[in-house]
């Protein structure tokens, strides 16, 4: 009989389900559920409760109708019953966390905290915690604490201590409050089996958590602030759950709201970028994942563990058993060219777009695609959303140079996708520096599937050939995997991770080849993009910073009402 896993990704504005055949990795239906709230970045679902610059929250309850829609629909759509599936994985955005109470309610479903920001799920690109950050580098490095090094010199204010230092800083009731503070993967695998059982890529990767260290001393977080002290105890917990096993089984209140048998296995939560490494097949050193979406996270796995500046991390096991991952990221891919087609593209664009048919990312691109490498005489920094490496800096900002009153839409949109590729160019050439190597380039993603001049861009600034991921849902297939995995082979399912990838992760025949022409303009051009990335991004003009600080203390003067 054929036996099918179910794996759902829960991104940054969908959760995505697949229902998979385990014996062959063949995607037989799949499902998106938009979110209902979406991310808040602006407003409190109260619509009255104003959020301040660099939030982005979610709403848990989104998570949980995820489920309820897609499972539901992935085994009506292949006409597949629920006693053929014998597991599930789930993969989730990280570092994206939430405040739960003692029975593991979320402190935002409870109605006297609706209104509180701090109650609410902090998405991964919340970056109101870089103070915290910028503290905790400075006295991290003050101190010599060794676990820098593993984070490529600098904690981002992205990740996990940060963000639970913001809410003891701005809300300690909140802080006190919370029976525990988790990340959002964690917190569904305990809805689903009743069990809270933190995973240890999320505990590596973003809350400064090691196989053999455990987290930071006491006495380092006495020195952020000495009600940190306990932190570990009192908001985290120290047992941690390998990547790769069984969490428990899907307990008999969650499986009749979501139509799966009670019983059912259910994987330890993964992250987004790292559960699609054994999906495109990778199970060995020196190839790189672009996971292209609303960002962009790149996986690679080393024999060793080397310190490489302005990396996301490199953990023991992190991505797969017995070898070193490691993550480095662009905070805004997706997002920026998104910015860019709901703010600065005249309606007539948008005209054409809807009288063909396609969609204002198609038509950019179409039109973009017939320019020439370098043609447009413009280049940009991709730091709409900040730096995540190699400069580990969310108060950077985006930039653009060299447009005239003749430069179109199209040219900015390409000048936009380019910046991301020097981006990446940046993180490739640092791993290499550092004794990384980055021998092959894969991709994949909502971007690796959607457009194929960004892909061409990418292979020929960075002189190498890309492999796309022959699944267009590559994270929920790795997740699926893992879901397989934890069944276990006598349920029909694998022994280990390394075995399902063989059998049910693989990339597209087609691959991008780098065209040598176009590659030489863009070293010329990827130059004048290091040089602006080292004067803007390391300190010899902080004018992004300065900017950043007049908007906010403008802001406080109008939202004040002080008249001068
Ligand atoms: N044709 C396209 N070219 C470039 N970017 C696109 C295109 N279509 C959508 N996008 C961008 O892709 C992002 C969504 O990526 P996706 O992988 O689907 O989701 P997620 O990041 O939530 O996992 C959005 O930010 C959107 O702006
Ligand atoms: O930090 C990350 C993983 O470590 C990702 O960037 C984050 O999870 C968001 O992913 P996406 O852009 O696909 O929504």
């Amino acid at each position: 009989m054929t036996k099918f896993a179910i794996g759902i990704d829960f991104g940054t504005q969908s959760g995505r389900a697949v229902l998979v055949e385990v014996s062959s990795g063949k995607e037989v239906a799949s499902s998106v559920k938009e979110y209902t709230h979406g991310v808040m970045d602006e407003w409190l679902p109260d619509g009255i409760t104003r959020l301040e610059d660099d939030w982005a929250l979610q709403h848990p309850a989104d998570y949980l109708e995820v489920l309820q829609v897609t499972i539901p629909e992935v085994l009506q759509k292949a006409e597949v019953s629920a006693d053929d599936v014998i597991g599930l994985g789930i993969d989730f955005t990280a570092c994206t966390i939430l405040p739960i109470d003692k029975h593991g309610q979320p402190l935002c479903m409870l109605d006297e905290y609706a209104s509180h920001p701090h109650s609410y799920v902090k998405l991964w690109k919340h970056h109101a915690a870089q103070e915290e950050a910028n503290i905790l580098n400075e006295i991290a490095e003050k101190r010599g604490e060794s676990f820098l090094n593993r984070y490529g010199g600098k904690i981002s204010s992205e990740w996990m201590i940060p963000k639970i230092w913001q809410i003891l800083n701005e809300a300690p009731d909140i802080y006190e409050l919370a029976d525990q503070i988790v990340e959002a993967s964690d917190w569904v695998i305990y809805q689903l089996t009743g069990e809270l059982k933190r995973n240890s890529c999320t505990a590596g990767y973003k809350a400064i958590w090691n196989k053999k260290l455990g987290y930071p001393s006491k006495d380092f977080f006495k020195s952020l602030d000495p009600r940190l002290e306990n932190v570990v105890e009192e908001k985290l917990s120290d047992k941690v759950y390998s990547i790769g096993k069984k969490a428990g089984e899907i307990t008999l209140n969650m499986a009749n709201l979501i139509g799966l048998n009670p019983g059912t296995a259910v994987a330890i939560a993964n992250v987004d970028a790292h559960v699609s490494v054994p999906a495109v097949g990778i199970t060995e050193p020196g190839k790189l994942l672009m996971i292209m979406g609303t960002s962009t996270c790149h996986i690679l796995l080393g024999e060793e563990e080397r310190v490489v500046p302005g990396i996301c991390g490199v953990v023991e096991d992190g991505v797969l058993p017995g070898l070193m991952g490691y993550e480095a990221g662009q905070s805004c891919v997706g997002d920026h060219f998104e910015w860019f087609t709901e703010n600065c593209v005249p309606a007539s664009y948008h005209l054409e777009a809807e009288e063909r048919g396609i969609n204002i990312h198609q038509l950019l691109t179409e039109k973009a695609n017939s320019l020439a490498v370098g043609e447009s005489g413009i280049i940009a920094l991709d730091w709409w959303n900040g730096n995540r490496s190699t400069l580990v800096d969310a108060d950077l900002t985006g930039l653009l140079i060299g447009a005239t009153l003749l430069t179109k839409p199209e040219e900015i949109y390409r000048a936009l996708i380019e910046a991301t590729a020097y981006g990446t160019r940046m993180i490739v050439e640092t791993f290499r520096t550092h004794g990384v190597p980055v021998n092959d380039i894969y991709a994949c993603g909502g971007i690796a599937e959607k457009n194929s001049m960004m892909m061409q861009i990418y292979a020929d600034v960075l002189k190498m050939e890309i492999r796309i991921s022959s699944s267009s849902q590559t994270p929920a297939l790795g997740s699926a995997m893992f879901g397989s995995v934890a069944a276990g082979k006598e349920q029909g399912g694998y022994e280990t991770i390394f075995d399902a990838a063989a059998v049910m992760g693989g990339v597209k025949d087609q691959t991008y080849v780098s065209n040598k022409k176009n590659a030489d303009v863009y070293d010329q051009l990827f130059e004048e993009y290091q040089k602006l990335y080292d004067y803007f991004g390391r300190g010899q003009n902080n004018i992004m910073k300065r900017l950043k600080k007049i908007k906010k203390d403008s802001l406080q003067v109008k939202d004040g009402g002080v008249v001068c």
